[in-house]
């Protein structure tokens, strides 16, 4: 049976907006309070779903959270009618507004860590939504984005999902943009890595001084109990403290892998030999860690350029190709080192490059806006064929933003009443084109 790896892609939601709401997000800090594009945003990321569509991958959609978030506004005492609730929580505490009116569910990567079936004991696709507790706008995505996923992977025979990990720090969970799998072929046993920024329980531990730690080694732990993944086909590496504090807040922002490909900047981890040994022995197989020198790209220039927050892809004829940002052409550093890399005889061959600038002023880039979920054939055709992209998705959601979604939004927009009926009004038309039943609060 042949075996795909489907990127499922965030859609981003109508209230896409620049709040600077994420410490150690370098990008969300420096755009703070500038003026979105919420149409241009969502147009930016279907194109890039489409090209991978186009280029003959499994491509699928992830649906938006309801937001403005009045239900934790209410909860949280502002009372009243929904204009009111917002009306007072623009006055009495902004900064709690701009948390609930985040479209940060875009960032599929942190929507959920996935395992595939070929490594799982139950033979299951496992799926754990991320808790994302160290950010307040995004702990108030797990519960959705669990009723998106289990209405998207809707079988199951073939998919288990899990609840999210406690809500406490000590199990701090990103998902996805902390975690890679190495295999030979997608359907092939694999080894999954998971990268921590800091253990929750060994107060000795080396930490990020200035910037969070936003997963926890306790977290990644957990998520492989859950998936039922044997120790022999785990490894658990720890971020480089010092490159978080450089604004690298989560992995894939520093590495990236494919197949039995690991794309790395040489500063992105701590005990990098020792873990690369323990990969290999684990794999069986010829590894290629291909490393980036800071000579070659600084931190710096990684983190503004997004180099390694590319998504490498293997395409139908075996190849691999990058996924870039258009941010990286602009780089001349980053360009030049591209240019170089598809020479150098390594798997990567080719490299592509899309406009997601909308979604990377707010720190996410290609690889923020996908999930992977490796299938086989037979996984594929249970999941929800509705949210699976093609030429008539493409046009119906492209036709659904340019009827719901404005084309500039500032911050003090968010306390507009009419953002909440146009964003539902949209949310709603939504889940009858990718059948998705009623998975937001307001529907229930
Ligand atoms: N994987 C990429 C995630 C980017 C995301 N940015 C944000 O939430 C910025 C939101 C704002 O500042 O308005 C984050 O930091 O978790």
């Amino acid at each position: 049976m042949k075996h795909f790896e489907a990127n499922f892609d965030g859609l981003v939601g109508p209230t896409h907006n620049y709040a600077g709401l994420s410490f150690g997000n370098v990008a969300s800090f420096s755009n703070a309070a500038q003026t979105s594009n919420p149409k241009a945003a969502a147009k930016q990321g279907l194109q890039k779903a489409k090209a991978l569509a186009d280029l003959g991958m499994v491509q699928g959609v992830l649906a938006p959270q309801e937001r403005p978030d009045l239900y934790t506004l209410r909860r949280i005492g502002f009372s009243g009618s929904d204009s009111e609730v917002l009306q007072k929580a623009a006055q009495q505490a902004p900064a709690l507004l701009n948390a609930c009116c985040s479209a940060s569910s875009m960032w599929t990567a942190n929507a959920a860590t996935v395992s595939p079936s070929a490594d799982t004991r139950d033979g299951k696709v496992h799926f754990t939504p991320a808790n994302l507790v160290d950010k307040l706008h995004r702990s108030i995505e797990p519960v959705t984005t669990g009723n998106i996923l289990q209405a998207t992977f809707n079988n199951d025979r073939y998919f288990k999902h899990h609840q999210h990990l406690p809500e406490h720090t000590s199990f701090g969970d990103e998902g996805a943009a902390n975690h890679t799998r190495f295999c030979t072929e997608y359907g092939h046993a694999g080894v999954e890595l998971f990268v921590y920024g800091q253990s929750a329980t060994d107060p000795d531990s080396p930490k990020p001084t200035k910037y969070p730690a936003r997963q926890t080694l306790e977290a990644s732990q957990a998520v492989s109990r859950l998936h039922q993944l044997e120790d022999e086909s785990c490894v658990f590496m720890q971020q480089n403290p010092a490159v978080i504090d450089q604004g690298v807040f989560h992995n894939d922002v520093i590495s990236v892998g494919n197949q039995n490909v690991l794309f790395y900047h040489e500063q992105a981890f701590l005990d990098t030999e020792t873990k690369f040994d323990e990969i290999r022995q684990k794999m069986n197989t010829n590894m290629h860690f291909v490393k980036v020198t800071t000579e070659q790209v600084s931190i710096n220039d990684a983190v503004r350029s997004y180099l390694f927050n590319t998504q490498i892809i293997t395409l139908p004829n075996g190849e691999m190709a990058i996924i870039a940002p258009t941010n990286c052409q602009e780089n001349p550093a980053v360009f030049a080192y591209l240019n170089e890399l598809v020479t150098l005889g390594t798997p990567i061959k080719q490299v592509r490059y899309f406009d997601v600038k909308q979604s990377m002023q707010n720190g996410g880039g290609p690889a923020c806006l996908r999930l992977r979920v490796a299938m086989s054939e037979q996984e594929i055709a249970a999941v929800n064929q509705n949210t699976l992209m093609n030429e008539g998705l493409f046009t119906s959601l492209n036709t659904w933003v340019d009827k719901h979604y404005r084309d500039q939004l500032t911050v003090s927009d968010l306390a507009d009443p009419q953002l909440v009926i146009e964003s539902r009004t949209a949310l709603d038309e939504l889940t009858q084109i990718l059948k998705l039943g009623s998975v937001y609060q307001f529907q229930r």
